[in-house]
């Protein structure tokens, strides 16, 4: 049977939540809501976004991240995938959390329809799986580049299993040079985030 509600369930760390709306089936393909402000507050999901990004990657295996914004311009972000597929990793940065350098990662497709919530306080990141895949997120602050930071994608101490198996990766230039965990400073303490 279709699904009528908006499935909202935790990933292994908590405040990052996976998100499945509804979609409404028929001849002609689907209809979903892909946010909807006040049904999300009901769930626990009270964000007021400002700013909607769309990204298009070119080829499979284009690794953007991982990023972060800090205060005052941190972000929380509902992340969907508009076409193909990408597998997309939250990393816990508040210092002083009980999950602090935990990943978590999500597959999210067109098909799957699946939308993960990264919260402030995290680094967002994700790596294309097919190409031509289109991101499509939403924040809940303006872009302020001075705000704007990186740790490397591949990073021993975080460790994220990126299914890469060895393939080459397309990275930006402040991509290829952000800094290893360990000689990164968190903006972020748990309590202050979230
Ligand atoms: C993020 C961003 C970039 N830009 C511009 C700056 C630059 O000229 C161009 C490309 O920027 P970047 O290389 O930073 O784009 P990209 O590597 O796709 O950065 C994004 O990665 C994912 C993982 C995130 O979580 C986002 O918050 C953002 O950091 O777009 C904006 O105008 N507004 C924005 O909000």
């Amino acid at each position: 049977m279709e699904a009528l509600l908006t499935l909202v369930t935790p990933t292994a760390l908590p405040d990052v939540l996976l998100v499945t709306p509804a979609r409404h089936g028929d001849h002609r393909g689907f209809f979903s809501e892909s946010w909807n402000r006040a049904r999300m507050a009901e769930a626990g999901i009270d964000i007021e976004f400002v700013q909607d990004n769309h990204s298009f990657s070119l080829q499979q295996g284009t690794l953007r991240g991982l990023h972060f914004q800090s205060p005052p311009h941190a972000q929380d972000k509902l992340v969907r995938c508009g076409r193909g597929r990408l597998f997309d990793v939250a990393v816990d940065i508040r210092r002083g959390s009980p999950t602090y350098g935990h990943w978590v990662g999500e597959e999210l497709s067109f098909e799957n329809g699946k939308q993960l919530l990264v919260p402030k306080g995290f680094l967002h990141g994700f790596v294309t799986l097919e190409p031509e895949t289109e991101i499509i997120y939403k924040c809940s602050d303006y872009y302020a580049p001075e705000c704007d930071g990186a740790v490397r994608f591949d990073d021993p101490d975080i460790g994220i299993d990126w299914g890469l198996e060895g393939a080459e990766v397309v990275l930006s230039a402040k991509d290829e040079a952000a800094p290893l965990f360990a000689d990164f400073t968190s903006p972020f303490t748990y309590g202050e985030t979230s």
